[in-house]
């Protein structure tokens, strides 16, 4: 079975196959999947890692810089009632050298995420289960803070985990009242993390100063609220959305599929027998 991460692939789904050998995910994201259910029935699901890093880290610098120069709002201007010309105080932004990226989750679409922006002179500060080894921090000018370091001295949050049952709504009211008033928040890793009523509230409290999603809690759903605000970028998901990366994820579902149907084992099994 073959299946997109948008579809969800419960008990009830893998039951309906009995003969099913293999759940190739066309995605680097399972949260649709449960795992554990085929792992007990002896299915491995696959995932397609790694070829979608840089096109997620990219969408993600965008967004950053997106906000952080109105540059979505300002198109939105242009494209309604337009501008009157060029003044001092117009259509102001933020640079974002010298300002803090904070990172949520420093796996490779978070290191590379860091790499890019800490070209753009932004400093990196990041939390996630293990410290990266020195010379990848060095290399990334990152340093390693707990999440409360981190959700009160960023000026641009940027999450980056799997859902995971433990991750669900992570960041949720509490977490918002933690950051700058001025903070910026992304969200292109998963809609699940974060309690998304509490984002709304946090922006029309002006608790935060901006954010940009590119997934949602109740994919495809987007809140009507967040578009009414012009400090938010909404974005359908597009993360891996490039010609390249969806050629790579395709390769190896492909490769798996072949694998498992000439009796071997599939590349990148994500529940394995523990
Ligand atoms: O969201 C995209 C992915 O998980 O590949």
């Amino acid at each position: 079975m073959i299946t997109p991460l948008s579809t969800p692939v419960d008990a009830e789904v893998i039951d309906a196959a009995p003969n099913l050998k293999l759940i190739a995910n066309y995605g680097a994201g399972f949260n649709n999947i449960d795992t554990e259910y085929a792992r007990k029935k002896g299915i491995p699901v696959t995932n397609t890692p790694k070829v979608s890093t840089v096109s997620t880290a990219e969408v993600t610098c965008g967004l950053i810089i997106s906000l952080a120069h109105r540059i979505v709002e300002g198109d939105q201007l242009m494209r309604s009632t337009g501008f009157n010309g060029w003044a001092p105080l117009f259509f102001l932004g933020t640079e974002l050298k010298d300002k803090t990226l904070g990172i949520i989750g420093m796996g490779q679409i978070g290191q590379a995420v860091a790499k890019r922006m800490h070209a753009f002179d932004m400093n990196i500060i990041y939390t996630q289960r293990h410290q990266l080894d020195p010379e990848t921090e060095n290399k990334l000018g990152a340093k390693f803070v707990s999440q409360e370091e981190l959700l009160k001295n960023a000026d641009v949050i940027s999450l980056h985990r799997p859902a995971t049952p433990d991750s669900v709504h992570m960041i949720d009211t509490e977490q918002f009242k933690k950051m700058k008033s001025s903070a910026m928040f992304i969200n292109a890793a998963r809609g699940p993390l974060i309690n998304e009523a509490a984002l709304l509230q946090a922006l029309k409290g002006q608790e935060i100063a901006g954010a940009a999603l590119d997934v949602y809690e109740h994919e495809p759903e987007v809140d009507n609220g967040f578009k009414e605000l012009k400090n938010v970028v909404l974005t359908p998901h597009i993360g891996n959305a490039t010609t390249e990366a969806r050629n790579a994820m395709a390769e190896i579902v492909a490769t798996n599929t072949v694998k498992v149907s000439e009796n071997q084992e599939p590349n990148y099994i994500v529940n394995a027998d523990k």
